[in-house]
């Protein structure tokens, strides 16, 4: 068992060992549809050049350039049109010189033609057609492999798939892909006072926010959360919950009952079983706890539903970032000027809710954990270092951008 600690950790401490906590995902073949917002784990080398031969950019007819030269301001050539090549048409018909083929865009260029002329330039004919303007050789033809050659890497390891890079996967005809698959992640809020939203609440009850919160956030990263249903604060009760959801899971996220007082179930079922309990110094989310228990990773979180969002945000995110194969985890930073005074407690690393625009930050509410309607209305955390306890209005402060 480890030692309880009694000296606060640094927050960047802590999220070094919460990282450290969380195994990478393996990687797995997905099909492309569920691959949108993860990590390629291989280079993706394309097997065909694109485009894969050479087409038309236009509705047109397919020429040679030397037989319309003629065509433009004071005369027109006439053709006789001995092909019709719509898209898709896969047989190959050769252009004689002298002939022109209807063709439509993204149809093959027929050997023989070097150019095509846009159906506005001409008298759209089927079987003659008058041209009225010249085109230079390669004029509206999409060359086979300009845009990717046969044989090159198209998308890097450590890529994050977005709609462009899932296209391209797709057009080198890839139906699935490597990637590092979702975290799975538990979620399990405790505390006896909390009710199921939509259910009528008695005084002293609340309704649970926290796993919802949690598992958008998971969801939002591209993990895979489970909410496990709400357990009364009985040891043996969470025990049981836990262990019927082990198996599959990637790690256990609780929230609620690490503090201080009686009844705080999740130190009480965790301690002195692979989970150690200890504070970080920061405000709010200062007690927090991580380990394994039977060998399931476990990050509890303290219940206050802005210290859970912070401790998501902070240790976290980027964790399950990590895992899941991603090279960038952090936020954005920035600095502004704060346009009132922060006060903060010594030795604590404070995170203030702000909105920020043009160069200023103006904290949203108060530094209270409860405070949830405030962080829903903010765009950035305001951090107030370990060793300052007055940041005079006017000064540079250093932000976290959420939005
Ligand atoms: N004597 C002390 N008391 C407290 C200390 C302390 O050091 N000594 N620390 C305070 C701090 S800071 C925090 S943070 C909380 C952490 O407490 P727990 O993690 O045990 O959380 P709970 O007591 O269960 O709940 C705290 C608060 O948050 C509400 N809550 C909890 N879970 C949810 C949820 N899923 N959805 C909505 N709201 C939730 C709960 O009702 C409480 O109001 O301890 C302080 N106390
Ligand atoms: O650490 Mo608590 O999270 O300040 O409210």
């Amino acid at each position: 068992m480890r030692k309880v600690s009694h000296t606060p950790l640094s927050v960047d401490d802590y999220r070094a060992r919460i990282t450290a906590l969380v195994a990478r995902t393996p990687v797995v073949a997905t099909p492309l549809a569920d691959c949108v917002g993860l990590v390629l784990a291989e280079d993706l080398v394309s097997p065909v050049p694109l485009p894969p031969f050479d087409n038309s950019a236009m509705d047109g007819y397919a020429v040679r350039a030397a037989d319309v030269a003629a065509a433009g301001e004071d005369g027109a050539v006439a053709l006789p049109v001995a092909a019709d090549i719509p898209a898709g048409r896969t047989d190959v018909v050769p252009l004689e010189a002298g002939t022109a083929h209807r063709i439509m865009t993204g149809a093959p260029i027929p050997p023989g033609a070097d150019a095509v002329v846009k159906v506005e330039d001409t008298d759209g004919g089927q079987e003659r057609v008058v041209v009225r303007a010249s085109v230079a050789p390669g004029t509206h033809v999409r060359r086979l492999g300009e845009d990717v050659a046969a044989g090159a890497t198209v998308l890097g390891a450590g890529t994050v798939l977005g709609p462009p890079q899932l296209g391209l996967a797709s057009a080198v005809g890839r139906a699935d892909l490597p990637v590092h698959r979702r975290v799975r992640v538990l979620v399990l809020a405790t505390g006896t006072e909390l009710v199921e939203p939509g259910k009528p609440l008695l005084h002293g009850q609340i309704y649970e926010s926290n796993s919802a919160l949690l598992a958008a956030a998971v969801r939002e990263i591209g993990g895979e959360p489970t909410v496990l249903r709400f357990v009364p604060d009985d040891v043996a009760v969470f025990r049981e919950t836990v262990a019927a959801h082990a198996a599959g899971a990637d790690l256990l996220v609780t929230s609620g009952g690490v503090s201080a007082g009686a009844y705080e179930v999740v130190k009480d079922a965790l301690a002195g079983q692979g989970v150690e309990f200890l504070r970080v110094a920061m405000q709010p989310g200062g007690p927090q706890g991580c380990g394994r228990f039977d060998g399931l990773p476990v990050v509890t979180l303290p219940g206050n539903p802005v210290s859970t969002a912070l401790s998501f945000e902070l240790f976290l995110r980027p964790a399950l970032l990590a895992a899941m194969g991603h090279r960038r985890v952090e936020r954005p930073r920035a600095t502004a000027r704060t346009t009132v005074e922060l006060r903060s407690p010594a030795g604590k690393r404070q995170y203030r809710r702000g909105r920020h625009s043009g160069g200023s930050v103006t904290p949203v509410g108060g530094p209270g954990s409860h405070l949830l309607a405030s962080f829903a209305a903010s765009d950035c955390l305001i951090a107030v270092p370990e060793d300052v306890t007055v940041v005079p209005a006017g000064e540079q402060v250093e932000l976290v951008v959420l939005r």
